[in-house]
């Protein structure tokens, strides 16, 4: 997820000077090649590095442990942004005090193309500009929306940080019941991609519901119908999705448990 934020920050106009601490050599140099620094630890972070803002892409597990190192540039000024799942501001500000300005942002994978869905809380000690700073740096990586509620992070890491998995799963799904049913895998792929693609860009670009939509490609007693009399029935998608989206809320919550 960091190198997918970091991408959108380097080519162009509207580049930044990033310096990404990395301990995997791959991915240093990986991050190198788009014009980033880059060190092993915090250690290698050059002199007079004045960064405004931190961002903190690791796994959820070793955030806080990480947070205090870094407290130094939140002294100078920075304000720290995390896209851990389930950590909450305040199990951040536990470690590193209440007075330091932090971001809270749940992204998704589709931020590797600019089309993510990132959506930020922010503490009351981040500024006016540091919210515009944290909203111009992940806007490349798609759309960027704040929420006062922080407690509703965990469904919407639920519903949209996790949301792309459920998405290619479907597309998983398809593609075999297209294969099963005799296309060749090549097609059943194009078919499936190009239909999941289609299908999300006009429910994006319309104004109408999508179960509207829906009703539109129905026709009465034609071949919709009847998938959807399957889909739709008892224990169908929309049992399946609740308990779904229960399940990664309940995992999100743990993770801030801990
Ligand atoms: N993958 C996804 O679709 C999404 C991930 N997230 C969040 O993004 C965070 C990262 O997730 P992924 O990118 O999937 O995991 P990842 O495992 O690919 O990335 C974590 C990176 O942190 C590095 N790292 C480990 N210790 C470090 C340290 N001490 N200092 C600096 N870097 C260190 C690892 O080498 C690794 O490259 C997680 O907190 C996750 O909850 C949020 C939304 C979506
Ligand atoms: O699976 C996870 O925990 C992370 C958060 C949302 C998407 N990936």
């Amino acid at each position: 997820m960091g190198y997918a934020l970091l991408a959108g920050w380097l080519p162009g106009e509207r580049m930044v000077k990033a310096h990404i601490v990395e301990p995997v050599v791959a991915l240093r140099e990986r991050a190198e090649a788009i014009g980033a620094t880059a060190s092993v630890d915090i250690s290698g972070i050059p002199p007079g590095f004045d960064p405004a803002a931190i961002v903190f892409a690791v796994k959820p597990q070793h955030l806080c442990d990480l947070l205090p190192a870094y407290l130094r540039f939140a002294q100078d000024g920075a304000f720290f942004l995390s896209v851990a799942a389930g950590i909450e501001i305040a199990a951040m500000a536990d470690v590193v005090g209440t007075d330091v300005p932090i971001v809270r942002c749940m992204p998704n994978m589709a931020a590797a193309v600019g089309a993510g869905m990132l959506v930020c809380c922010a503490n009351v000690m981040t500024s006016k500009q540091q919210r515009h700073l944290a909203e111009r740096l992940l806007s490349p990586a798609g759309k960027v929306v704040f929420i006062d509620d922080e407690a509703l992070m965990h469904t919407v890491t639920a519903v949209s940080g996790s949301g792309p998995a459920y998405v290619f799963h479907f597309l998983e799904c398809l593609e075999r019941a297209g294969t099963a049913g005799g296309l060749p895998d090549a097609l059943a792929r194009d078919l499936v991609l190009q239909t999941i693609y289609g299908a999300g860009l006009l429910a994006r670009k319309s104004s109408d519901d999508p179960a509207v939509l829906r009703r539109q490609v129905t026709s009465p007693n034609g071949t919709t119908a009847a998938a959807l009399a399957v889909l739709m029935g008892e224990g169908g998608l929309d049992t399946l999705l609740a308990r779904t989206v229960e399940a990664a809320r309940v995992r999100s919550v743990e993770l801030g448990a801990h």
